[in-house]
């Protein structure tokens, strides 16, 4: 009796498997991927546990640059980073990959009706008004913006060098430069002190600061599976679901909006009465609102959506350009050799100056020295606080490859045929790691590779727009404050290079890329969920 039992229910076990392989089999089963683990969540739980893109590189060296692993309920992903692949993603295509539905709701919680959550014609109208006053034109002239805020941070260390009994200073590099960046961005966008190097009381910093951490990282199994359940809901209904949910991370979300959209109500009223008494100052703000009031009625952002915009840029431009310091100063710790090579490279640029006449590094001058860019660029490449770009195809499309795949039935393919409605991802990682990009030697941080060309080879193809990068994504929907993200880090590091000698803490050598959904942030190992990196810091030698 019980071995027929047994038998019987190992039938139906097989036929229940069988039947689930049958109804999740779509065109893209035959590509290369893991075995999904579960139904419901199929790999998330191996893509969302570890550290930021290290999976994309385990299963890029397994699989290839097409990836296809299984999302919730036998639901086809793809981790791209096939070099043309890439490029037709985000070039080629347009409005092709636009941002998922859920991802764009999840958007929306904390930055309300702003560009990142809007559909193509929205988008096309929020971009022709914001994206003219990110031109270099525009930019250059906050150089001085960056420069005195640098000076700045390097008073605040020089006091806490000189109180060291030692001469150097261990300093969390996460909280300086989040002051610097933000204090910095609501000066040249919104002519807005927010003073906190100056440690005044700050809501916005305070509720910014550990967001990501708080409300997307080291997500626990349970929570995956409720992420990969939460996926059928449709968009419409999940948004309102988001703000029913008691859930801590959930309530974080809130909060940092209802802050933020306080803050930003607040900045849009004030530039708004300047603007209508004529007394629009020369930020970025009021840019916008003299580009929103002149264009026809039908193209302009209302001010809901002026005020979504604002909470963007605050959250899009301090914190990535913080973190993306934080990891370039971690690589010139570990280079002393790189450092002095830089800091060589600035005297030599501040002697030019000085020469002239002037004090001040501008915008010509930082765009003037090959080996800064070649540092950033590098740790761009290294360390993208942008790790994976999430997108969804709008209508069926064949995806170019760079080189054939082999399929699991052993189809040698050079193309793909991508289903309407299949979710993507790029992997930054994935294609920053490139050999074919970016030569053999693609693994290991050497900015000389930006300096003499020859490790890259003939395969390269631009899909950025600084150095050819993903780091700021690429296309229709790219950063758009690239520029002044790239202007603000190149004047920082001069005057920190110039001034100071970062070496490694033991701490530092156990840092974390810890995955935020949005952002990597370093954490280190256990310690906890705590935004951290310890470098030391002490005054730089006068000869180098
Ligand atoms: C190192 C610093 C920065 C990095 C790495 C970065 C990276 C990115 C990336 C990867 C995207 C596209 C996201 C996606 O498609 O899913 C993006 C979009 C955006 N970024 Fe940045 N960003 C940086 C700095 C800035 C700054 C300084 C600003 C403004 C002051 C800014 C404003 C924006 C805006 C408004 C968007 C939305 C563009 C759109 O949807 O059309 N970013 N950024």
């Amino acid at each position: 009796m019980s071995l027929s039992l047994s038998i019987l229910g190992l039938t139906f076990f097989v036929y229940i498997y069988r039947l689930y392989r049958r109804l999740t089999r779509t065109p893209l089963s035959d590509l290369p991927g893991p075995e999904p683990k579960t139904f419901v969540a199929g790999n998330l739980h191996q893509f969302l546990h570890g550290q930021a893109g290290e999976i994309d590189l385990q299963w890029q060296a397994e699989y290839g640059d097409v990836v296809k692993f299984k999302g919730p309920f036998g639901q086809d992903i793809l981790l791209i980073s096939d070099p043309k692949a890439v490029q037709y993603f985000y070039h080629t295509s347009g409005y092709t990959f636009p941002k998922p539905a859920d991802r764009k709701e999840i958007n929306r919680l904390f930055t309300g009706p702003g560009i990142l959550c809007a559909d193509e014609v929205d988008h096309l109208r929020h971009r022709k008004i914001i994206s003219p006053a990110f031109n270099f034109g525009v930019i250059r002239d906050y150089v001085p913006v960056f420069n005195y805020h640098a000076a700045k941070l390097t008073t605040k260390w020089k006091e806490s060098i000189a109180e060291s009994p030692d001469g150097q200073s261990v300093l969390n590099l996460c909280n300086w430069y989040a002051k610097t960046t933000l204090d910095a961005l609501g000066i040249a966008v919104f002519d807005y002190d927010f003073g906190s190097l100056d440690n005044k009381e700050n809501r916005l910093g305070k509720i910014y600061s550990n967001l990501c951490i708080e409300s997307f990282a080291t997500l626990s199994r349970r929570e995956i599976t409720a992420q990969a359940v939460t996926s059928l809901i449709p968009p419409r209904i999940l948004v309102i679901l988001l703000k029913l949910i008691p859930n801590p991370r959930l309530d974080k979300l809130h909060e940092a909006y209802a802050v933020g959209y306080s803050v930003a109500k607040e900045m849009l009223e004030m530039k708004t009465k300047e603007f209508t008494n004529g007394k629009g100052t020369h930020d970025i703000m009021s840019l916008l609102i003299r580009a929103n009031a002149s264009s026809d009625q039908a193209s302009q952002m209302s001010e809901e959506e002026m005020v979504a915009q604002i909470i963007t840029i605050l959250l899009a431009g301090y914190d990535t350009s913080g973190s993306s310091l934080v990891w370039a100063s971690l690589e010139l710790a570990r280079h002393p050799e790189v450092q002095t090579k830089l800091r060589r490279e600035i005297r030599k640029k501040a002697l030019e100056i000085q020469k002239r006449g002037e004090t001040e590094f501008s915008a010509v001058d930082l765009e003037s020295m090959p080996y800064l860019a070649a540092v950033l660029k590098e740790s761009l490449r290294y360390h993208a606080v942008s790790y994976n770009h999430y997108r969804e195809s709008a209508k069926d499309t064949v995806l170019p490859l760079s080189k054939s795949i082999t399929t699991r039935s052993g189809r040698v393919i050079n193309e793909i045929v991508v289903p309407k409605g299949t979710k993507m991802i790029t992997s930054v990682n994935g294609y920053h790691r490139h050999p074919d990009v970016f030569g053999p030697d693609a693994d290991t941080f050497n900015p000389d590779r930006w300096l003499n060309n020859t490790t890259r080879t003939e395969k390269q193809v631009s899909v950025g727009m600084y150095g050819g990068l993903l780091s700021f994504a690429g296309g229709v929907m790219s950063c758009v404050g690239w520029r002044f993200a790239v202007l603000e880090m190149q004047a920082i590091l001069v005057e920190l290079v110039n001034n100071f000698e970062f070496t490694l803490t033991p701490e530092a050598q156990m840092v974390r890329k810890e995955a935020c959904s949005l952002l990597m942030v370093p954490t280190i190992e256990g310690h906890g969920a705590q935004r951290m990196l310890p470098i030391s810091v002490k005054i730089a030698p006068q000869d180098d």
